[in-house]
């Protein structure tokens, strides 16, 4: 026992100087750290980059290697890309230096310029598809009366916001529509709020639904389904708590809802609110996710997020490859928006985004749950999705930097250092540009505001990624779940580790 004690002391010693790491991927660590450590880390990449280079010119027969590099038919080593992957892992596997060895290097910066090419391919088309799809008003044939909107709004707890978000569904500008308040909890703050605001406007059909019912894992199905049973029109929008609604929103949802249309979704954005969190969302929502999710959109990826999504009621409710109807079929999946969007498009039904994005405003904003957010929802992207392990790493800015200044350095004997940062002052110039054109008026902070978030950013989604990977089971408010391959979920006991 004694023996069993000293081992663990000197375990604890020897563990002691990377304390702020194993924090790091928890993500219990004091904002100012991780701001200072967010700022710090390009020059960190910077260093690595420098030892890499360095390393590679430390051998011997690096000059002959580029010089052979260059002569070797491109396209040709293009095609055996997949070989000289299996190359590099012998190479390591029996550290041989053979003609594979050149092939593999040459194949992984062949891999690597491709991926960062075709980064800035999604760059450029997330560009053009934000001035072509958002902010452009849509217009509804006037012969054509406008359908009646069943609204559910799946509520738990009350913030500081939630008063005014609620407000303003019920000042929308639209003919026919019903609110279905829900809530899952008897004693729930949020029901004083709606009460009170069916109060103020007598005149809106709202009803409030209390107690949900257990019909899966998923809670959200469970807080909405008595909604959903009693709904009467023939469009559904399911919106999130936090989101706010300007009088013409549903109006131009509806409007994107043509005959092939089954799902108009609205891309995640913030409210101008206060606060370096609050910037961080913005950023985030305006630039790294925009970029995907308009991409997405544009080539017909499915990946709409339901935290604003209009539906045929008759689509969820015919969803025959889920046997039984209704949302309730959806209950054993966490993402349940995934498999919404997915049941719809498998019938040959499109789904597009509005021209509004979601204004998120939940009243409370904070990094740490800024962050366990997006490590939530990677976790059921791999979950679901499991390429996105491969391919969002090398979708981030840093990562893709590096590997983009190695191949540029094998292939055409650029500095690394050079490209590196070239790649990264663009990066974030395109990004500036692209949330410009989602925010569509004045962005509410400085550009070194802005800097200062987005390095941010970019330097923790590495991080975020190895911890998501590292655990994970989810904590989705106050349940805890484990995802299995393909999203089904199930409950699991609170103590483990997230
Ligand atoms: C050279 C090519 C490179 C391609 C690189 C692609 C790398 C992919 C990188 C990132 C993927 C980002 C996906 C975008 C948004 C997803 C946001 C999200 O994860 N939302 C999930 C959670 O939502 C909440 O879940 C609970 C629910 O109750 C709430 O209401 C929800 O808001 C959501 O479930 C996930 C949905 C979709 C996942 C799809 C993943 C596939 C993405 C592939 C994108 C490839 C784009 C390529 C474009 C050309
Ligand atoms: O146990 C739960 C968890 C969430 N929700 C609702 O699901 C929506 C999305 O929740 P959250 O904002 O936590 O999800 P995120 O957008 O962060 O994925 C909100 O309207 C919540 O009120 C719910 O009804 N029950």
């Amino acid at each position: 026992m004694r023996y069993f004690r000293a081992c663990l002391r000197k375990i604890r010693r020897l563990i002691k100087p990377f304390e702020w790491l194993i924090k790091l991927l928890n993500g219990d660590v004091a904002p100012k750290t991780l701001l200072i450590l967010a700022i710090c880390s390009p020059v960190l990449i910077l260093l690595l980059v420098t030892c890499l280079e360095s390393m590679l010119s430390g051998f011997s027969f690096t000059n002959d290697l580029i010089e052979l590099l260059f002569l070797i038919d491109l396209l040709r080593t293009g095609i055996d890309n997949f070989a000289t992957f299996i190359g590099l892992i012998l190479m390591l596997k029996f550290q041989t230096m053979s003609s594979t060895f050149v092939c593999t290097i040459q194949g992984a910066a062949i891999f690597f310029l491709a991926f960062g090419i075709g980064m800035w391919a999604i760059h450029f088309m997330a560009f053009f598809w934000s001035k072509w799809k958002l902010h452009r008003k849509r217009s509804w044939p006037a012969d054509i009366p406008l359908p009646g909107v069943s609204i559910i709004k799946p509520l738990v707890g009350e913030d500081p916001h939630l008063a005014s978000n609620l407000e303003t569904f019920f000042t929308i500008n639209y003919p026919k529509f019903e609110i279905l308040f829900c809530v899952q909890d008897n004693n729930d703050p949020a029901i004083n709020v709606v009460d009170k605001l069916m109060e103020k406007y007598p005149t809106v059909d709202a009803r409030l639904f209390k107690g949900g019912e257990k019909v899966g894992i998923n809670p959200k199905i469970n807080n909405m389904q008595p909604a959903y049973i009693s709904m009467k029109h023939e469009l559904i929008l399911i919106s999130d708590s936090g989101i706010r609604m300007k009088e013409d929103t549903l109006l131009d949802m509806v409007c994107h809802m043509d005959d092939k249309t089954g799902l108009v979704h609205q891309m995640p954005f913030t409210c101008d609110r206060q606060g370096f969190p609050a910037i961080l969302e913005k950023v985030y929502f305006g630039t790294s996710h925009a970029r995907i999710y308009l991409a997405a959109d544009l080539v017909g990826i499915n990946c709409p997020t339901g935290m604003s999504a209009l539906m045929r009621k008759k689509l969820l409710d015919e969803a025959s490859r889920f046997r039984v109807g209704g949302i309730k079929a959806f209950g054993c999946f966490l993402a349940e928006d995934y498999f919404f969007a997915k049941s719809i498009t498998d019938r040959g039904w499109k789904i597009t985004i509005s021209s509004q994005p979601a204004w998120q405003n939940s009243g409370y904003c904070d990094i740490q749950s800024f962050q366990s957010r997006i490590s939530r929802w990677a976790k059921l992207r791999f979950a679901m999705v499991p390429p996105t392990i491969l391919a969002e790493p090398f979708s981030e800015c840093m990562v893709l930097g590096i590997c983009v200044a190695f191949a540029t350095r094998v292939l055409l004997r650029w500095d690394p250092i050079v490209v590196f940062l070239i790649h990264l002052l663009t990066w974030c110039i395109m990004d500036w540009f692209l949330l410009r054109s989602v925010q569509n008026g004045n962005i509410p902070f400085t550009k070194f505001e802005f800097v200062l978030a987005w390095l941010f950013r970019e330097a923790s989604a590495p991080f975020l990624f190895i911890h998501s990977l590292m655990f994970p089971n989810i904590r989705w408010r106050q349940g805890y779940y484990r995802l299995q391959w393909g999203g089904r979920v199930e409950e699991i006991a609170p103590k483990v580790k997230l």
